[in-house]
């Protein structure tokens, strides 16, 4: 286990071309051994820029296997061992998220941290011993305030949040389902994208204009010595 219950890291993108057509300056510049980003005022030139620390700091030139295995890695091995964790991209339009969540086939450095968690779980759960293992996926997406399934029967149902005494928040009816290998994960990846509401903003032609929730639900039956253990 790290040793921190919650990690935050930064990650700069490349100019994108309408930036670079634009000649827009770079304000952002990274110390990212340490973790270090400068926030420079372009209309205050003489000031020292504004300094953060977070931890991890990636800029334009590192790519998401970099992030997997420095960041995600010991949070999703730390789910195959029965824990719970959660990785969540937080920022304006055209920053990266899907970029980093979802990712790219080509160049397979920037295959995003979601198929790289399915690749991870699965080798895990070859390697395991005296266990066995139920993985579960749902995908759901929340647009102006309302939940709908994007594995769901129909997809444009409403779905309500609840609140159990011992399950916690859950959202009511979301559909769960089996997944036996990377390739059947990948495909229920690709349904619910295909299902979220996308639209244009002026900084991202493909702007996903929503939030969505990719979980992976893992239960672990170990043989031998009666324990089991659920990882919702
Ligand atoms: N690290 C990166 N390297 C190269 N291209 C990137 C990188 N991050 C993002 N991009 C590109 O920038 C564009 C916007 O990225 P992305 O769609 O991931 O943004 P987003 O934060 O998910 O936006 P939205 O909230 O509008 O859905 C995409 O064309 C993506 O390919």
């Amino acid at each position: 286990m790290t040793s921190e219950a919650v990690k935050v890291i930064v990650r700069c993108r490349p100019m994108n071309e309408r930036e670079k057509a634009l000649s827009c300056k770079a304000v952002i510049s990274m110390e990212s051994a340490r973790g270090q980003c400068f926030l420079q005022n372009p209309a205050a030139a003489g000031e020292p820029p504004k300094q953060f620390t977070f931890d991890g700091a990636y800029y334009q030139e590192h790519n998401t296997e970099q992030i997997y295995n420095e960041i995600a890695y010991p949070l999703v091995e730390s789910v195959t061992e029965g824990y719970n964790g959660t990785i969540f991209a937080y920022g304006q339009t055209g920053s990266g998220k899907s970029f980093t969540m979802q990712g790219v086939v080509d160049p397979s450095t920037q295959k995003g941290i979601i198929p790289r968690a399915f690749e991870h779980i699965f080798e895990s759960i070859q390697c395991a011993e005296n266990a066995k293992f139920l993985v579960r996926a749902s995908y759901l997406e929340i647009y102006n305030e309302d939940i709908r399934d994007l594995l769901g029967a129909d997809t444009k149902q409403k779905l309500e949040l609840k609140e159990h005494p011992e399950k916690g928040v859950y959202v009511k009816g979301l559909s769960l389902h089996t997944v036996h290998s990377v390739v059947q994960c990948e495909q229920i990846m690709e349904t619910g994208w295909r299902n979220r509401a996308v639209g244009y903003t002026l900084m991202n032609k493909d702007s996903s204009r929503s939030h969505s929730v990719f979980t992976v639900n893992v239960e672990i039956y170990t043989v031998g010595p009666v324990e089991i253990r659920i990882v919702p």
